[in-house]
């Protein structure tokens, strides 16, 4: 028996009318007759196309606010009979029951009217009921049935209607069958996440229907994959397709900068997912010149990223540095010219989109899922701990490398003076040894650390810390305290002068 069929009808009953026209009117060319809904039979009426109404099949209206239309045996008998099935074929007779050999439909826009922040009375009402029954029906019966999920996915219908003159294959069905559960259990799965917020049921759906095959992972021999929707964060405007570590790296610039969204100027550095340069500065020539001092060495090869546009001059410095990712929320013309100078040199445009606000990571078996650090810490929420006060001055330099704190690997402890990074220690297995590191390196790019300030990201158990911090030349302190030897810091700080402030906020990222 061959498994290519050719449709003579179809139920259309879609949401969203765009895109529609052309798979109608070829329809109509091809002789399908075409079963509707009342806003999609309206719209194909419209178009000067004939049209079957659903109701004329079911000879029910459609009731309680369109709530129930094509919920009925003889839509769903139409659907799911199996067409080599002789007891199914004749209860399709005995029932006069429509063969329905293509079925489109676009849902009730679920997840769009959540982000909206209507009302639950109106997210309840755009629960799709019939639509998700009629492509689980379809889906399922893919072996006469050809299901339609999204509208995306028109012009491939249209092309492939065209190319077989009605007819399509058993492996297109199969295939537009897979597609259709995935929009069937990615649609579940959101409104499951929506009367879960508040997590009362033990449970987790992550469902991106986006995917992307990466060359490969983080080595070369690993596969990698990326689900999300790149396209909505950024414009890609120049260079080499983003690999594995480009994206994670991506990641940790746009969260860092999200720091500085409204402040001065502010250009950030970071390799390996780290800060390696950050500054505030009147310019974003200026911030960039004095982000790339904070370690010239590590710059190279790295991940890029402004929080203002970026001009010509920035453009011209920039070019001298092999980076793999500039990202930004403009470029100048000019700008861009010089930036796509590299072949390779990925240019991202950052587009102003609400980051999640959860995490999720594998561990184990499973997935760790957390809320996102979202606190930042501000001037009004710190306490001083010892005698003396932080300057003016200081205290936006402690606030400037307490957020540079919080995006950086635990142990870590960064060293900041003017809005400028002068180094941190990243990733550590102890504060002492995160301290050592970022003074190791702040002296090695000779930076002078008298009146520079701390941010160390937990508390400290011992006043070891304090102790070499001040004796390089670090005139004040921001940490969470909360250690049951804080005193023994702040002792330490009263009697060399030192101030110190504390946030009540641990930032540890792992
Ligand atoms: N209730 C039903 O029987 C039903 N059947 C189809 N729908 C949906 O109704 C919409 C189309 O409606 P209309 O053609 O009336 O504009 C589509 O999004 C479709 O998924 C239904 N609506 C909701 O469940």
């Amino acid at each position: 028996m061959s498994t290519t069929k050719k449709a003579s009808s179809a139920l259309i009953s879609v949401f969203h009318k765009d895109g529609l026209e052309p798979l109608v009117k070829k329809f109509n060319e091809l002789e399908i007759t075409i079963y509707s809904t009342g806003g999609t039979e309206t719209f194909i009426k419209d178009l000067g196309i004939d049209v079957v109404p659903v109701e004329d099949v079911t000879s029910y209206p459609s009731i309680l606010g369109g709530r129930v239309k094509t919920l009925h045996p003889k839509v769903f008998g139409g659907i799911l009979n199996r067409q080599d099935n002789k007891s199914d074929q004749e209860q399709l007779k005995e029932f006069e029951i429509p063969q329905l050999d293509i079925v489109i439909v676009d849902l009730y826009p679920f997840e769009k009217t959540v982000a909206s922040g209507a009302s639950e009375q109106d997210i309840i009402e755009k629960i799709d009921i019939g639509g998700i029954s009629l492509i689980r029906a379809a889906a399922k019966n893919y072996k006469d049935t050809l299901c339609v999920s999204t509208m995306n996915d028109y012009d491939e219908v249209l092309e492939m209607i065209t190319k077989g003159n009605g007819s399509t294959t058993l492996e297109d069905r199969r295939r537009f069958a897979t597609k259709s559960f995935n929009v069937s259990s990615h649609y579940d799965s959101a409104i499951f996440n929506y009367f879960n917020k508040n997590h009362e049921e033990a449970a987790f759906k992550l469902s991106e229907t986006n995917g992307q095959v990466l060359r490969y992972g983080e080595n070369p021999h690993q596969k990698g994959f990326f689900f999300g929707d790149f396209e909505a964060m950024f414009n890609k405007l120049h260079g080499k397709e983003l690999s594995y570590n480009n994206l994670l790296d991506v990641d940790a610039a746009v969260n860092l900068i999200q720091e500085f969204k409204n402040d001065a100027p502010t250009f950030a550095i970071l390799k390996h997912n780290n800060a390696c340069g950050l500054a505030t500065r009147p310019t974003i020539h200026q911030a960039y010149v004095d982000a790339l001092a904070g370690d010239p060495v590590s710059a190279f090869g790295g991940i890029l990223i402004s929080n203002v546009e970026i001009d010509k001059p920035t453009a011209e410095e920039i070019h001298n540095l092999f980076c793999e990712v500039v990202i930004a929320p403009s470029y100048t013309p000019v700008a861009l010219d010089i930036l796509k100078g590299k072949k390779n040199r990925i240019i991202l445009v950052q587009n102003e989109v609400d980051l999640p606000k959860m995490t999720v990571r594998t561990c184990l078996n499973g997935v760790l899922v957390q809320e996102k650090d979202e606190k930042t810490d501000k001037i009004a929420d710190l306490t001083n701990a010892t005698n003396k006060k932080p300057t003016d001055r200081e205290l936006e330099d402690l606030i400037f490398a307490s957020k540079l704190c919080k995006h950086t690997k635990s142990n870590t402890i960064v060293l900041a003076k003017n809005k400028q990074l002068c180094a941190s220690g990243t990733g550590q297995t102890s504060r002492v040894d995160a301290l050592n590191q970022a003074i190791h390196k702040a002296q090695s790019f000779n930076f002078d650390l008298n009146g520079a300030v701390l941010a160390s990201d937990a508390f400290f158990p011992f006043p070891d810390c304090v102790e070499i911090a001040h004796k390089s030349g670090v005139t004040s302190v921001i940490q969470p305290g909360g250690s049951i030897k804080d005193q023994l810091s702040i002792d330490y700080c009263n009697e060399n002068g030192i101030a110190m402030v504390m946030t009540g906020t641990r930032h540890f990222k792992h």
